[in-house]
């Protein structure tokens, strides 16, 4: 059963269509990420998976259950970009309200909320209220309560907004350690970031929603080097990389770079490579294989 199927979903503000037409399958498994400018549709998106407003068409289900369902209570956690504690509650109280309302009892849901603040290393504030926390330590308490019931798929709006380095590694590493058991889909605009955890990519424009294949998939037995020269040779070298055997094509952004695909078969090709350019007295400046995630991206909508 398929963790995430959207059919037809689509939502409208008035005339506006902030999420188009969109027909998605998710299955359990590593990080997702969702990327996309300012106002692209994600948090449309995220709260129409919360069941937060409703979709102006199509259906939603998760684990094979319309969202709407009582029994995906527990089941779907999520963080929503603008969450916000209450000031007059401690963050242990606070948060075993919302296991009691995911029907924990009493006991349990204090033992579960001391659980997943534990988890976000929060196990020594319990007792705090949120104006006594940093602005860090309060964005882990908002990740924690996304805990709350182990559910499967956990939605997480921003998770590092306004985080510094070390909070927003701290909850990177909660991620990867709660990848074995739970699903995230993760909206960011931070793409490094999202790039060193998650293997599946959404990308939304303009309430368009699509999957980003990875270049691996997307370029098949292809491999690209994208290489940068000291000075204005990138047509001088273009014209020698014929000679080698896997070569297949070559584009050039500026007159230093180069992004030259070949075939993937070919693990020696950067070796060669290296080999041609010392021939020619051809100095460069870095050679990186494949390209970074923003880089992909860039390319595909250009
Ligand atoms: N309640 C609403 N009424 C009218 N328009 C809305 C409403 N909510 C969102 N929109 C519009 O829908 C579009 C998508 O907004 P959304 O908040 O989903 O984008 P986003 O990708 O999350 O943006 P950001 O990265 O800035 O948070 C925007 O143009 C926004 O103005």
């Amino acid at each position: 059963m398929s963790l995430l199927e959207c059919k037809n979903l689509s939502k409208r503000f008035g005339q506006f269509e902030a999420l188009k037409p969109t027909n998605l399958t998710l299955e359990k498994g590593s990080p997702i990420a969702l990327i996309g400018p300012n106002g692209a549709g994600k948090t449309t998106f995220f709260s129409l998976l919360c069941n937060y407003i409703q979709a102006s068409s199509g259906e939603i289900r998760i684990l094979g259950e319309p969202i709407d369902s009582r029994s995906i209570q527990g089941r779907l956690g999520s963080l929503p970009q603008d969450a916000q504690l209450d000031r007059e509650l401690n963050i242990v109280q606070q948060l075993s309200f919302l296991a009691r309302l995911q029907g924990f009892s009493k006991a349990a849901a204090t033992q579960e909320a001391e659980r997943v603040l534990t988890l976000v290393d929060l196990g020594d504030s319990l007792t705090k209220k949120p104006q006594e926390l940093s602005h860090g330590m309060n964005k882990r308490v908002l990740f924690a309560q996304a805990l709350i019931g182990n559910p499967e798929l956990v939605l997480l709006d921003e998770p590092t907004a306004g985080v510094d380095p070390n909070n927003a590694r701290m909850i990177r590493n909660i991620i990867e350690q709660q990848s074995q058991q739970q699903t995230f889909i993760i909206s960011s605009h931070n793409i490094a970031e999202l790039e060193k955890l998650c293997q599946r990519v959404l990308y939304i424009e303009q309430g368009i929603l699509r999957e980003h294949q990875s270049q691996e998939q997307s370029t098949g037995n292809r491999a690209i080097i994208e290489l940068e020269l000291c000075s204005d040779q990138a047509q001088l070298v273009q014209d020698q990389l014929h000679k080698l055997a896997a070569f297949q094509s070559a584009s050039s952004r500026n007159p230093r770079q180069l992004s030259i695909r070949y075939d993937a078969f070919e693990n020696t090709f950067d070796q060669k490579l290296l080999a041609l350019l010392a021939q020619q007295g051809i100095e460069y400046q870095q050679l990186k294989k494949g390209l970074s995630l923003e880089e992909q991206l860039f390319a595909e909508k250009n």
